[in-house]
């Protein structure tokens, strides 16, 4: 609802009343058209300031409402009314004003911020534009190349930028509302022609108008990979600099009614929820977030400042905490202190703050962590090595501090049991580079206490991460789905593709980077590593039926030959791709790759074949899928939202697809079923591709949308 009162004698306030963000729902917008006629007809009123309850003025339209059919005013007409009202209008902003929240205020005459508020237009994460106007105004009122950066990248500015580009007239560090009055009584009775946005012509840029456009354009629809509201911002915002402001409108809602209803919002919509909801996690043994109190973290110990170290003590730091870092090795300790200081400098740059290095202090001796509230081990992939630490560090730190382990497939109840305290333990999965990616999976083992669980979770989101909760397995989550994507990938090789024609159907789907070019970025030794521990590459078996079959089922060793031929990959100048010489970055076809596989397979007996993207892309992202909803089945994460938000954060997942899960009910789950069942009728002999029970059982409950998932889980669990 809205609320009308009477301040002053002489100012009508309305504020906005709608929890948690004052969102523009349908009654909020009843309440504003209601309290602004009473406000324009009481004669004794001369201006009006409208503010929001709860110290935030308006988090824009209420995302909740996008599905449903319309009720209530309508926006565009009711900021139409407020910019047309005959007496001065006041925006008094604290906390935030995003989205249509801005564009509220953008309707009025004047807008006084908090310092501490923050302002933006935000809808192109979500999938839309400003279609209230905004697209219109902000041009407008700040000029296109400012409105321009604002309005693609969504990005929120301070109060102190907004009124430096002009966006806000005043900036207080009082009481917002009483200067907003006070401000309202000073302009009362003062012309308001000037004060219309909408009746502004954008400043005139520097150069050619038509250049600039066409640069950004080019610019966007490089960044955007596939994303189409990016580019219909920009369009939007041509329409506010080339036609008059009612035409532009039009424009502007055109461009809107696209989008509005394209599958991108929705997989943005569903997205932005999803990372709300993982930080409600819960567990299958009945542990959840708000029956568990996080245990306070004043001090926090990394050990091993390798790579992963390093970044996750940047993140640490950069968040605040007083960190410990522990490196035995005096060489790379020394070399390790410069870099995580560059890093702390270079991020407070780019931030405009001080750069935390007061935080950080290091050592070569593991009791340095005596005094720590929480450890996080960094160092190799190394069982051996890990359990050795975790027995020092129980030895070592208090007895309740918190052990976890940056691991992203080693068994952390294997290292739990290493402790004198095994519900104190809980993995924690960061992504390279650490202090940049923003995906966290927190693992919990079968003894990883609740408070345990919820203290890495805290942390995690202290540290600006999307922390997921996942249960301990071999890959956890994200590994273990990619699992089955690779091998699809290498499979399609020995059939008869090349990596140049798996990467791009990959990246026409949206991913930044196919799979053997990541594989070459990444080293494809670190995978080789990998496998020779599983037993999977075996030197010596490659000819002969068993060169194609581990562990009783299909398996490519064409990673294994690269390897052997010291192809790793960029470092080495080759791997599935040339790079002209080691470092290279450039990734060029290979016609000895193209031999070598024309060998391969005369060699193994396998007729190559036509293979279209379509099927690159079902083989790879069904397989992957599949093995998400045996992740589900076995209680690994708790819902489709938790899988979904790992791939989008951690995998490159193209975020306007919304993540696997969220993709799979787009194709249908009946679709899906249907191509798995026709894949491992070819291909028998990967049992990736044969359907997984809980698959089969959601589309025989009709195929439930992706938000009903957890809840028809639960029900297809209790009747087993
Ligand atoms: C042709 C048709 C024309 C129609 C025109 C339609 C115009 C649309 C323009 C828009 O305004 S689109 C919305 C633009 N606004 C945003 O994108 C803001 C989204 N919200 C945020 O960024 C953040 O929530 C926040 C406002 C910065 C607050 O962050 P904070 O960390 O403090 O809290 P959260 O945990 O994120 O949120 C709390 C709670 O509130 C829910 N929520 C937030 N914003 C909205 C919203 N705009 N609508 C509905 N609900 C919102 C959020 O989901 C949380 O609740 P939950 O239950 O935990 O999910």
């Amino acid at each position: 609802m809205a609320q009308y009162s009477r301040i002053s004698g002489s100012v009508g306030l309305i504020t906005l009343k709608s929890l948690p963000v004052n969102a523009l729902g349908a009654v909020v917008r009843q309440g504003i058209v209601d309290s602004l006629k009473t406000a324009l007809q009481d004669p004794k009123v001369t201006s009006v300031v409208i503010c929001g309850q709860n110290g935030v003025f308006c988090g824009g339209a209420d995302i909740k409402e996008f599905g449903d059919s319309e009720s209530g005013p309508p926006l565009i007409p009711m900021i139409h009314a407020i910019e047309a009202g005959n007496k001065p209008m006041v925006a008094a902003i604290e906390g935030f004003a995003l989205g249509g929240g801005l564009e509220l205020a953008l309707g009025c005459h004047y807008r006084i911020a908090h310092s501490k508020a923050r302002l933006g237009l935000p809808e192109v994460t979500l999938g839309l534009l400003p279609a209230a106007g905004g697209s219109q105004r902000l041009p407008r009122l700040i000029g296109v190349p400012a409105a321009l950066d604002l309005i693609i990248t969504g990005r929120h500015v301070t109060a102190a930028e907004a009124l430096q580009l002009g966006i806000v007239d005043q900036v207080t560090d009082h009481h917002t509302v009483d200067a907003a009055v006070k401000f309202a009584l000073s302009v009362a009775g003062r012309p308001l022609d000037a004060r219309r946005i909408s009746s502004y012509s954008c400043p005139p840029v520097s150069g050619d108008l038509d250049a600039l456009f066409e640069e950004v354009m080019r610019k966007v629809r490089r960044g955007a990979r596939g994303a189409i509201a990016p580019v219909a911002c920009v369009q939007a915002v041509r329409a506010a600099a080339t036609l008059p402001y009612a035409r532009g409108m039009e424009r502007e809602r055109e461009l809107m009614a696209t989008l509005f209803t394209s599958g991108q919002a929705r997989a943005l919509q569903y997205s932005f929820f999803a990372q709300r909801a993982v930080s409600r996690w819960s567990t299958p043994s009945g542990a959840r977030w708000d029956a568990s109190a996080p245990k306070p973290v004043r001090k926090v110990a990394v050990i091993g400042l390798g790579t992963m170290g390093r970044g996750i003590a940047v993140a640490l730091a950069q968040a605040g905490f007083p960190v410990v870092s522990v490196e035995t090795q005096e060489k790379q300790l020394t070399e390790a202190k410069r870099a995580v200081s560059q890093m702390l400098e270079r991020g407070a740059k780019r931030r405009g703050v001080a750069a935390p290095l007061d935080k950080m202090s290091y050592s070569s001796n593991i009791q340095a962590v005596a005094d720590v509230d929480l450890v996080i081990e960094a160092v190799f992939e190394d069982m051996g090595l890990k359990k050795k630490i975790f027995q020092q560090l129980s030895a070592v730190c208090k007895p309740d501090a918190l052990l976890c382990t940056n691991t992203s497939s080693l068994d952390v109840d294997q290292l739990a049991s290493q402790t004198r305290n095994p519900e104190l333990v809980v993995g924690m999965h960061f992504f390279a580079p650490a202090h940049v990616m923003k995906l966290l999976e927190v693992v919990y083992g079968p003894r990883s206490s609740p408070q345990a669980l919820a203290t890495a979770m805290q942390l995690g989101k202290k540290m600006g991460k999307v922390s997921v909760a996942v249960g301990n397995c071999p890959g956890f989550v994200g590994n273990r789905m990619l699992k089955a994507y690779v091998e699809q990938a290498f499979f399609l090789l020995e059939e008869g593709a090349t990596p140049e024609l798996v990467d791009s159907a990959l990246e026409e789907f949206g991913f930044s980077m196919g799979f053997f070019k990541v594989s070459d970025l990444s080293g494809l030794d670190v995978g080789w590593k990998v496998r020779k521990e599983d037993g999977l590459a075996l030197p010596g078996v490659s000819t002969g039926p068993s060169a194609r079959i581990r562990q009783g089922r299909r398996y490519s060793p064409l990673g294994d030959l690269l390897c052997q031929r010291g192809r790793f990959g960029q470092k080495t100048g080759s791997g599935w791709y040339q790079y002209g010489k080691p470092g290279g970055r450039v990734a060029t076809p290979d016609p000895w790759l193209h031999s070598f596989l024309e060998e391969y397979r005369a060699q193994h007996g396998l007729v190559p074949r036509r293979i279209d993207p379509q099927e690159v892309l079902e083989r790879c992202l069904y397989a992957l899928i599949n093995e998400g909803f045996r992740i589900l089945e076995d209680g690994i994460a708790a819902g489709p939202e938790d899988i979904d938000c790992i791939y989008v954060f951690g995998y490159g997942w193209p975020h306007y697809r919304g993540g696997p899960m969220f993709y799979a009910a787009m194709v249908g789950l009946p679709k899906v079923l249907e191509r798995l069942e026709h894949y491992y009728r070819a291909h028998p002999d990967v049992p990736d591709l044969q359907p997984c029970s809980l698959l089969r059982r959601l589309v025989a409950s009709g195929s439930p949308p992706v938000q009903k998932w957890k809840e028809a889980i639960k029900k297809l669990h209790s009747q087993l």
